[in-house]
């Protein structure tokens, strides 16, 4: 396929981050701790700080019922979607549309007071990849988020302080097939969620206001975007 010029970055940044999200949190080391559960979905963090500013990794497990891998990857990559589940978002442009599976985003996220308003600007790109573990297994699907520069939006020029930020979406379909032989629907399938993410808020802000931030925003983005899935795919037949 013709190569475009974020290529090489996308490939070797996909392979390594689809690396770490297939290791479980024992082996990832020490240092994550549990901050949020709830029912088949956990949630941990590792406290790290750059110059001061807490970088925080995150790292999101969750098993939600009735959708698949692709679906939810769909969702949290195509622009249509995004003001439905991305409650702290207030404004996002596509910037570029490089090819049907990277796209290059603006976003403006809503200011957290006392800390000056946000933005990013992130190439995305969503891939289907080899199930290597379970040959006849679904394949896996997966969207990597990353900061870029723009010529045409140099950071900090306006009101907003810009973040860099690494997000990896791992999805990992799980099909059990019913006994008698029937058709697969959506009562026979489940998706495994992997949701890393490391934000880098761009500037000083509290270390205290943006944990908080957080403990409150990520198990809630979590839950509203897989519901929203859920809620979207109802009716309509499985896309594997
Ligand atoms: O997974 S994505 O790529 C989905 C595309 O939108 C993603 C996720 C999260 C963010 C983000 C970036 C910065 C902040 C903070 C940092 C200092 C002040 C704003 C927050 C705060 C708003 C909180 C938040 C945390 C978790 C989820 C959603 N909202 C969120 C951006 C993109």
């Amino acid at each position: 396929a013709l190569q475009h010029r974020l290529w090489p970055d996308i490939d070797r940044l996909v392979k390594q981050q689809v690396a770490m999200s297939r290791m479980g949190i024992g082996d990832c080391g020490t240092g994550w701790q549990l901050f949020a559960e709830d029912g088949e979905m956990k949630m941990y963090r590792r406290e790290e700080e750059i110059d001061g500013m807490v970088v925080d990794p995150l790292k999101a497990v969750h098993i939600v019922k009735g959708i698949t891998g692709h679906e939810v990857c769909h969702y949290f990559f195509n622009p249509k979607y995004r003001y439905d589940w991305e409650t702290t978002l207030e404004h996002m442009t596509v910037l570029e549309n490089i090819s049907d599976d990277t796209l290059v985003f603006l976003q403006t996220h809503k200011r957290i007071w006392p800390a000056s308003q946000r933005d990013v600007v992130f190439w995305s790109h969503i891939r289907k990849l080899p199930n290597d573990q379970d040959r006849d297994g679904p394949d896996i699907w997966t969207v990597v988020n990353n900061s870029t520069e723009s010529p045409e939006h140099p950071a900090n020029v306006g009101k907003c302080v810009r973040i860099y930020l690494t997000v990896c979406l791992l999805c990992q379909t799980r099909v059990h097939p019913p006994k008698d032989g029937a058709p697969i629907t959506r009562d026979d399938v489940s998706c495994k969620i992997t949701y890393c993410s490391v934000v880098n808020p761009g500037g000083w802000a509290p270390a205290s206001v943006l944990r908080a931030v957080y403990k409150r925003e990520y198990p809630k983005f979590l839950k509203r975007f897989t519901a929203y899935v859920i809620n979207q795919t109802k009716n309509k037949p499985l896309m594997f």
